[in-house]
């Protein structure tokens, strides 16, 4: 097949959430990379001068339009062995009794790449050219994940996950081996100087976290310029947990807030319960928000207000949240983001159903947002 090629069809994408437009156009490739975008008129000027002499070129089908790749803002690489399983459990039980025993496997680096080569093929099958993606403590395993991006050239920030509080799995590091191995693993994928592929740096939430390592790693993302993921407010029970542990923190967000970790390179996932001062918060720092209504249904965390969110300027994107997630799909977390907020809607709060349009402005535009690298 030619390295240059010229798509004739329907084009569709979001210039914001109230601007969906589709148009009948061109858009030509060469060697991978998009290097022009016009409407049909232009095409046809441009080929009457040659310009697309050396093209192939492929009309669309009438039922037939291209879009923006989705933007998967948050998943677990590690998990999708478990999809669709163990979802008769609340959030901190699950991690104890499914999730961490599973992601203790990943020890093994051979089981590690094979796994994780599967999932980046089946998420780009799933039409998710960019993902954010949490793998394990173990940083080879976790290497694996970002070479499998690579080799199937799919952009990616990819997390070692990071924790030190005691769980009955054994599942954590102590402080000071896990930051060294957090900034090698950063290292190394900048070494890579892949331009599809960064490190995040991947706190797994403030329940498995203390603030020294919470500190330590924001200053390693500080220090390198790399985006931060954790978990947040998703389950209640997570939230009292977390307030009991850090007593003398008024909210979740404080705790992070006082690590450094709350800077517009942070995503947070899930974010169910902000308050509006929270909201607040994350707005004027430039905190983006991961959107998983898949998990927070079926690990019945609870219904996120995603337009509040959206009213209080906050950053949205969304997340497939494997294996709490059911679905590889972003396709399906636009469906699920219109049905929760309709939800939240039939509850009597008024104006909170998200349309279509601004589903897919969520699943693409909104989504690059988050993971976008401008510092
Ligand atoms: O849905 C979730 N999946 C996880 O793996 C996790 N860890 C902390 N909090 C979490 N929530």
């Amino acid at each position: 097949m030619s390295d240059k090629i010229v798509f004739i069809g329907v084009l569709a994408s979001s210039n914001s959430i109230q601007d969906l437009k589709a148009f009948r156009g061109y858009l030509c490739i060469e060697n991978g990379v998009i290097t022009g975008v016009g409407a049909n008129e232009t095409f046809e000027d441009l080929k009457g001068k040659g310009k697309f002499d050396d093209f192939q070129i492929q009309y669309l089908e009438p039922n037939q339009f291209l879009m923006p790749g989705f933007v998967d803002c948050h998943t677990h690489a590690p998990q999708f062995p478990n999809i669709g399983l163990g979802l008769d459990r609340p959030l901190l039980e699950w991690l104890d009794k499914y999730t961490f025993p599973l992601e203790s496997r990943y020890k093994d680096v051979e089981f590690a790449a094979k796994v994780y080569d599967r999932v980046v093929q089946r998420l780009l099958q799933n039409g998710t050219t960019t993902a954010c993606y949490f793998g394990t403590l173990h940083k080879e395993g976790s290497l694996e994940l970002a070479k499998s991006a690579i080799k199937h050239k799919q952009r990616a920030l990819v997390g070692k996950v990071s924790m030190n509080i005691k769980n009955d799995a054994g599942y954590y590091n102590a402080t000071r081996k896990e930051l060294n191995e957090t900034e090698e693993f950063v290292q190394c994928i900048l070494h890579y100087k892949n331009e599809l592929v960064q490190p995040v740096v991947t706190p797994r939430f403030a329940v498995s976290c203390d603030t020294e390592l919470m500190s330590g790693l924001s200053q390693i993302a500080r220090k390198y310029d790399c985006h931060i993921q954790s978990h947040i407010s998703e389950n209640r029970k997570e939230i009292e947990h977390v307030l009991k542990y850090f007593s003398g923190y008024q909210t979740y967000s404080e705790v992070y807030d006082r690590s450094g970790i709350l800077t517009k390179k942070c995503i947070m996932a899930h974010a169910v319960y902000l308050s509006e001062k929270e909201m607040e918060v994350f707005a004027r720092k430039g905190v983006s928000v991961a959107h998983c209504p898949a998990s927070n249904t079926r690990l019945r965390s609870g219904l996120c207000p995603v337009r509040k969110l959206l009213n209080n300027n906050v950053v949205v994107g969304l997340g497939t949240d494997v294996s709490g997630g059911d679905s590889a799909s972003i396709l399906d977390a636009v469906r699920r983001t219109m049905d929760v907020s309709t939800h939240l809607e039939f509850q009597g709060n008024p104006e909170h159903a998200i349309n279509w349009r601004e589903a897919f402005y969520l699943a693409t535009l909104g989504g690059s947002h988050s993971v976008e690298s401008g510092s």
